[in-house]
């Protein structure tokens, strides 16, 4: 059983001025962790946090009992941003042969991540003429490289038909299940019923941290949504 991937103590993050996350405390085991909230409620800059690319207002951010962005994490967390950040005018086998070479890792993990999204047939096709979904795989594939021990992924299936969704899904658990721990935002609440753990956000502080069932038992709803407004109602009144 994997010890804490992660540990968040009292963070607070201020952007444009206002508070975003509110002296949030979170910790982070193995298995699929999904993130849940409404758009702005503050996901991306607390995935930011982890990746090391936030600045803090206070408090702490440690994986794998290192400070978060320490160059002793580097090739241990795959992180994928809602932006590409692959090359255009590269092929999808160019950008991830670029990357692996950045990492140090061998050939042989560039056909596996390739396989892993399900992009063999495109691998030699120049990114800038891939779909919206093609190309958010290929970000995906190139934080699979060298086999991370956290992955951080930000909506990593915005965009993408249902089959694919599940076929991803599929992955983040097979992922998990080889040992890695996965961190998955969304704003999907349909989403959350793949996820082993869930956490819900909203306006910067997590308002539920559980099983999807155990959430959905607690709050005596019928579905993650009805979960979510039934917790905002009582922390309304
Ligand atoms: N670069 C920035 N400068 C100032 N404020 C920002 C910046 N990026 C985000 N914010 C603000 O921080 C808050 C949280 O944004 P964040 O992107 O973390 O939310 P989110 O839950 O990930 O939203 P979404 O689901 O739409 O991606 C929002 O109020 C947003 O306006």
């Amino acid at each position: 059983m994997m010890k804490n991937a992660v540990e968040v103590r009292d963070l607070v993050v201020v952007r444009g001025g206002r508070t975003v996350l509110e002296h949030l405390d979170l910790t982070i085991g193995g298995g699929v962790t999904g993130l849940l909230g409404p758009s702005g409620c503050g996901k991306s800059t607390l995935l930011r946090s982890l990746a090391g690319v936030q600045r803090l207002a206070g408090g702490s951010v440690r994986v794998f009992g290192e400070e978060a962005g320490s160059r002793a994490l580097r090739d241990r967390i795959g992180y994928v941003t809602q932006a590409a950040s692959v090359y255009d005018d590269l092929t999808v086998a160019e950008n991830l042969g670029f990357f692996s070479r950045v990492l140090g890792v061998g050939r042989d993990e560039v056909d596996r991540a390739v396989e892993a999204v399900d992009l063999a047939r495109h691998r030699d096709q120049v990114v800038g003429r891939l779909s919206g979904g093609q190309l958010s795989r290929v970000s995906l594939a190139v934080a699979l490289l060298g086999s991370p021990d956290l992955l951080i992924l930000d909506e990593p299936t915005v965009g993408l038909d249902p089959v694919l969704r599940r076929d991803l899904w599929a992955l983040f658990h097979r992922l998990a299940d080889a040992g890695a721990a996965v961190f998955v935002s969304s704003h999907v609440m349909d989403e959350a019923d793949r996820c082993d753990r869930l956490l819900l956000m909203r306006e910067g502080r997590l308002i539920a941290d559980g099983a999807p069932e155990q959430i959905r038992q607690q709050t005596g709803a019928a579905d993650i949504e009805s979960a979510f407004l039934r917790i905002v109602e009582e922390d309304a009144a």
